[in-house]
């Protein structure tokens, strides 16, 4: 685990002493969009560099089976073990290898975008095969461009972010992302007691506020699925697995809450999502990769979970 600097990989955990104990997630560095003249909307043009354990990466995966673009956008997965190195490109591990460059690491498709490059190499990082460089490792931006950029080449129009719902959406976003999504790292990769306490209570009060919401509708913005529900279905199908032991947010389980855990069995079972979801990866990425919070890197067996079992989203 580690980042670039001035384009030499630098083997360095990240840095909470500057912050009083608190973990803070750098903001991400490519910010192109599918669409702009740089980067025209072209059937295999465009490649994905993804894990199957990160959640950032996994919304890319889940909008790449909703809006069908498995014909057009191709995927490298990495290995799901994070470690001296960063991410690797091992097939004995479970990575696909990288079927562009034939890289090790993923740290040489950032050098290979820019020689210099300053910086954490996060995944997932949707790559342009013409130009040869990052169009963006910002996985908000990547659905957005996803929900809407190929629509003429696919001919599917499903909308996860409609304009008449924009307003709920991004303020849902932003409590999900503070609280939950980022929350569980925050409150994992704290270094002080009052830190992660802060986290703890912020995405358990969260939890509580969207218990309550969906005793009322069926999803987070309404009665229509939309871009807020798959950012916090990424994070809540992890729940129980990892981050209620690992990152200690243990006051409940999510199986604990009736209607986040029909919700998220609901949308598990949406056409193409099971497929994204692989607990191999999602465990042993986290349980492996952080030898500071798991020092035996022993990947607990449990729990025992069935995603596909009957739902009673249908009532509302
Ligand atoms: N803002 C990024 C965050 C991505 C991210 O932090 N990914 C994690 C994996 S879950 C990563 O690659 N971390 C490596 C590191 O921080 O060095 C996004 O949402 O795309």
């Amino acid at each position: 685990m580690g980042l670039l600097v001035n384009g030499e990989w630098r083997d360095k955990w990240y840095n909470t002493e500057d912050n009083g104990g608190e973990f803070k997630r750098e903001s991400a560095q490519c910010r192109g969009w599918i669409g702009d003249d740089r980067y025209p909307a072209e059937s295999g043009r465009y490649h994905l560099y993804v894990s199957l354990a990160c959640p950032w990466a996994h919304r890319t995966l889940i909008f790449r089976e909703l809006k069908q673009l498995q014909d057009h956008i191709s995927v490298s997965v990495v290995s799901p073990l994070m470690l001296e190195q960063g991410w690797s490109f091992d097939t004995e591990q479970g990575s696909s290898g990288d079927a562009l460059y034939n890289s090790q690491h993923m740290h040489q498709i950032y050098t290979r975008h820019q020689s210099d490059y300053t910086g954490r190499v996060t995944v997932p990082v949707l790559w342009d095969k013409q130009r040869e460089e990052i169009v963006s490792n910002e996985s908000a931006d990547i659905i957005r461009m996803f929900n809407s950029a190929f629509d003429d080449i696919t001919g599917n129009r499903e909308d996860y972010y409609p304009v008449a719902l924009r307003e709920e959406i991004d303020a849902v976003n932003e409590r999900v992302y503070h609280t939950v999504n980022n929350g569980v790292y925050r409150a994992g990769f704290a270094t002080a007691q009052d830190a992660y306490e802060k986290a703890y209570g912020e995405l358990f009060d969260t939890l509580d506020f969207l218990e309550q919401r969906l005793a009322q509708q069926r999803y987070l913005a309404g009665a229509q699925l939309t871009e807020a529900d798959w950012r916090l279905f990424t994070t809540l199908i992890r729940f129980d697995a990892v981050y209620h032991g690992h990152f200690k947010c243990n006051r409940q389980r999510l199986a604990e809450f009736p209607n986040l855990s029909n919700y998220l069995r609901e949308l598990y079972q949406q056409t193409g999502v099971a497929d994204t979801v692989d607990f191999d990866h999602i465990k042993r990425h986290y349980y492996i990769s952080h030898p500071m919070i798991n020092p035996t890197q022993i990947v607990p067996a449990g729990p025992q979970q069935d995603f596909s079992a009957r739902h009673d989203r249908h009532r509302l």
